[in-house]
């Protein structure tokens, strides 16, 4: 039972590369810079827990070209949203009409949008709650717990025994959209991250970024409730409680809070990596989508709508650190915290 991986970056290479460690037939599909990469060193996978496996180059299939998705009966979408369409289009050019198609991505249209491109394919949403970075020499590390939650589907029972080995259980949601929106409020903090240029930890630590990350979700609560969907709880405090918890002095947070901090100081978010890598972010995928339920609701959501201006600035800027206290006032009263590169 063949998997095909589409997007060998930080999830596909991480699930891809776990999956063929404990014997799974797998393809990663992706660029030649990142074949070169893995044709060199291999892949060594770590985590927050010490854990360590490394792969040889030749125990690992690589190919830049997507007509190896024609072998896949499981195939992982694990490219940026903007590049879901390509992902489609691929996919119906090159695989078989009964391949089942699970798209591990954030944002909340993904999975649709390749269901809507591929009729008659089945495709499941999916939802990585952890984070991995990439290192030098081919390194991918896993940076936070959790575990992968899927849209509940039969579809999926033959491939349960193969994620379980591979150490990444898949966890069937009958939710999935109250899932993906309680990710979708973890990931407003994405933005916030990789405007602080801080690693996780140390960003979620200062107090000044947090409130930038409890205005945001405040917004997303009230469109959220306007439209009648309830996020589902995924870490320890539930989605309603995010912005107070968040707001608290630091003293008090690092005590009351201090599972929310349980990341690897290396973790680092997906849209910081884009940034340095001078790459278009999600961010009109993920604060985009709070807007974008905003305006069907009625509702103005000025704090995202701010930083998702802040983050397109820095995008052309290709560069940007900014302090928490900044990154606050131009999130609350638009002042300009970036200036376009001229
Ligand atoms: N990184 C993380 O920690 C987490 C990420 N996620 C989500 O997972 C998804 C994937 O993120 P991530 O792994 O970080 O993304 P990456 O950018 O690291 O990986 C995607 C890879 O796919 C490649 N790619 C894009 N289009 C094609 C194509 N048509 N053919 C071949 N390769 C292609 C990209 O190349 P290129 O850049 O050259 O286009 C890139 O190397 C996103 O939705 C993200 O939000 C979720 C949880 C955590
Ligand atoms: C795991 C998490 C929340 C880390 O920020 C993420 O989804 C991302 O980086 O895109």
């Amino acid at each position: 039972m063949k998997i095909a991986v589409f997007g060998a970056g930080s999830i596909g290479v991480f699930v891809g590369a776990s999956l063929s460690a404990t014997g799974a037939d797998v393809v990663l599909i992706g660029r030649a810079s990142m074949g070169a990469r893995i044709a060199r060193h291999g892949v060594t996978l770590t985590d927050l827990h010490e854990w360590e496996a490394r792969l040889h180059p030749s125990s690992l299939t690589y190919c830049e070209d997507p007509s190896a998705l024609a072998d896949g009966e499981l195939v992982l979408v694990t490219v940026k949203s903007a590049d879901t369409q390509a992902a489609a289009q691929a996919i119906r050019a090159h695989a078989k009409p009964s391949v089942l198609v699970l798209s591990l991505q954030n944002g909340i249209g993904n999975a649709d949008l390749l269901r809507k491109e591929l009729p008659g394919v089945a495709v499941i949403g999916g939802m990585v709650p952890f984070n991995v970075v990439q290192m030098p020499e081919s390194r991918f590390h896993r940076g936070t717990e959790g575990e992968l939650m899927v849209e509940a589907s039969p579809s999926l029972s033959r491939w349960h025994a193969d994620f379980a080995a591979a150490r990444l259980p898949l966890m069937e949601r009958e939710d999935f959209l109250a899932v993906q929106w309680g990710k979708l409020l973890l990931n407003l903090n994405n933005p916030v991250n990789a405007l602080s240029d801080l690693p996780l930890k140390a960003e979620l630590s200062q107090r000044a970024y947090r409130r930038c990350l409890a205005l945001l979700i405040d917004e997303a609560l009230a469109v959220l409730k306007a439209a009648g969907i309830k996020p589902a709880k995924l870490g320890r405090v539930a989605p309603h409680l995010l912005p107070t918890v968040l707001r608290l002095p630091d003293f008090l947070f690092l005590r009351l809070a201090a599972a929310m901090l349980r990341i690897d100081p290396e973790a680092r978010s997906s849209m910081w990596e884009d940034l340095k890598a001078g790459r278009k972010t999600e961010i009109d995928y993920l604060n985009g989508a709070v807007i974008r339920l905003g305006q069907a609701q009625g509702l103005d959501t000025p704090a995202n709508e701010r930083m998702v201006a802040l983050v397109h600035v820095a995008e052309k800027r290709g560069d940007c650190r900014l302090d928490g206290a900044s990154l606050l006032a131009a999130l609350s009263n638009g002042g300009q915290a970036l200036t376009p590169a001229s």
